[in-house]
């Protein structure tokens, strides 16, 4: 079946299973605002919201068909049509009796059983949707050596090489339970349970009865927006649970209602028609949302850049390490710049002056040179010992956005371009004898130019804010100066 053919049947089962984006009086479900004759339409999206393409935020996304008052309730599945470990699990014996018996964490559980529902083709009653999962996923833990290496900085590395460790533990202790429940190999195999982790990871949404969180048909269409400055501020001072004109205040906006037993979105913002509609996963670096969605954002007002800080600094303060950074825009970090304005200080100074740090307040003009020019030095040393500059990245990436027709075109781009790139055709296996210059480059070749691309921008990303960071010190400075 064509992917249209796959695309249509898939919106025909979500129908049926009452998933609906009929504009619903929020609070009173049966309501319905504009189209009264809802439930002789045909499709479950059309009222609110439609499938379209959105080729540089996200591909397949959801796009409004009128305009969308923010607070709105655009999208609800019902309990029933959330593809849950549960779920999976009672309408199989076999794998609720197997689980029983291991002793595996709630995303394992949740792993299994969609590989094992995956296993049964076009018998399984989820076959419709199953079919709308993307085959491949660039979630860090896909990442290979080459790819890790690519992101240069070693925070990064370690990052992908921790989520790579703890996919493959996780896939090592549940073998047994693929045995038992007779996978094939292809199954039980790292590749498998890569995809289905980065199915999980990237695709599932919270529900207070499930730690692996639960698969929302239609729901999972969303692409990304950063949550507004506003949701996370919402976030870090309210406690938990807490009630704004009677709705939770949360940095998502799609959540499980006990109320409708079904999961609500709700347009975040208003929107225009034709507007892609977009989702808040939650506040993410670009790091955290390369590791467990795969993407980066260009603008990224929650992304973070680390630097190496002074050894002695961190006895000074009570501050968590990771509050510590540089932000999107360049700015140290309040924490970072209250803490270094501490080590910048005599000891002798500190108990006086400890109140205005932890005020957010400078020190002195010449504590907060200190700090500046400490600040810029670090930056300008972190950069220098990367093996490329910026615009040595951005010109690999101008390069690397061509559509390569061929193995001999790649070849004849990249061989001597940079080290980096030479390296690139070496581990794909283009330099090898008998790959035929005319032949077309393999899906495989396409996935990882895809990869090392996102480990290149990531790494851009990274650079300038160190380097923005190097023009903030330097404007303090002369402000300071004058
Ligand atoms: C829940 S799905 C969203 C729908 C997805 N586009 C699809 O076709 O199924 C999440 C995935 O969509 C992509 N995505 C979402 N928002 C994005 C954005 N702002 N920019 C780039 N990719 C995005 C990423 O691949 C991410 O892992």
């Amino acid at each position: 079946m064509e992917e249209a053919a796959k695309l249509e049947s898939f919106m025909k089962w979500a129908t049926t299973l009452g998933v609906s984006d009929s504009p619903f009086i929020s609070g009173d479900d049966d309501e319905q605002l504009q189209n009264p004759d809802h439930r002789q339409t045909p499709s479950c999206l059309g009222q609110s919201l439609t499938i379209s393409y959105f080729p540089n935020a996200g591909g397949r996304g959801l796009c409004a068909v009128r305009d969308l008052p923010k607070g709105q309730l655009i999208l609800k599945v019902p309990k029933s049509a959330l593809m849950t470990s549960q779920n999976l699990m009672s309408n199989d014996l076999n794998l609720s009796i197997s689980v029983s018996k291991f002793s595996l964490s709630s995303t394992q559980i949740l792993t299994v059983a969609l590989l094992n529902e995956v296993g049964k083709g076009k018998l399984s009653w989820w076959y419709p949707y199953l079919t709308q999962f993307p085959s491949n996923y660039d979630i860090l833990a896909s990442f290979d050596q080459f790819q890790i290496q690519a992101l240069q900085v070693d925070d990064a590395i370690w990052a992908a090489e921790k989520a790579l460790e703890k996919t493959k533990m996780e896939w090592k202790s549940a073998t047994g339970i693929m045995e038992e429940l007779v996978f094939k190999p292809h199954y039980k195999s790292f590749k498998a349970w890569i995809w289905a982790s980065g199915s999980i990871s990237s695709r599932t949404m919270h529900v207070p009865w499930d730690g692996a969180g639960c698969f929302c048909p239609v729901g999972d269409f969303f692409n990304y927006a950063a949550p507004e400055e506003e949701q996370v501020v919402s976030e870090d001072f309210m406690a938990d649970g807490m009630c704004v004109n009677g709705r939770s205040t949360r940095l998502t906006d799609g959540v499980f209602e006990d109320e409708s037993d079904a999961y609500c979105f709700y347009a975040r913002t208003n929107y225009r028609k034709g507007d892609q509609v977009l989702l808040s996963y939650g506040t993410y670096t670009n790091l955290e949302l390369l590791e467990h969605y795969g993407f980066i954002l260009n603008s990224n007002p929650n992304d973070k850049a680390y630097i190496p800080l002074p050894c002695d600094l961190h006895s000074l303060h009570s501050w968590p390490k990771d509050s510590l950074y540089i932000n999107h825009s360049g700015t140290p970090s309040f924490a970072m710049l209250a803490a270094m304005r501490l080590w910048a200080t005599p000891t002798r100074l500190h108990k006086s002056i400890r109140h205005l740090c932890y005020s957010g307040l400078p020190i002195s003009t010449e504590n907060e040179i200190i700090v500046m020019e400490w600040l810029q030095k670090k930056c300008l040393q972190v950069l220098k010992n990367l093996s490329t500059s910026i615009e040595e990245d951005e010109l690999l990436l101008t390069v690397l956005e061509k559509e390569f027709e061929s193995v001999m075109e790649v070849k004849n781009v990249l061989l001597g371009l940079t080290g980096e790139s030479s390296m690139f055709l070496k581990v794909n296996g283009l330099l090898e004898d008998g790959i035929g210059g005319e032949m077309g480059l393999s899906k495989k070749t396409k996935r990882s130019l895809e990869k090392w691309k996102l480990a290149i921008w990531w790494r851009v990303r990274y650079k300038k804010m160190l380097h923005d960071c190097i023009l903030y010190c330097i404007r303090v400075i002369n402000d300071l100066s004058e």
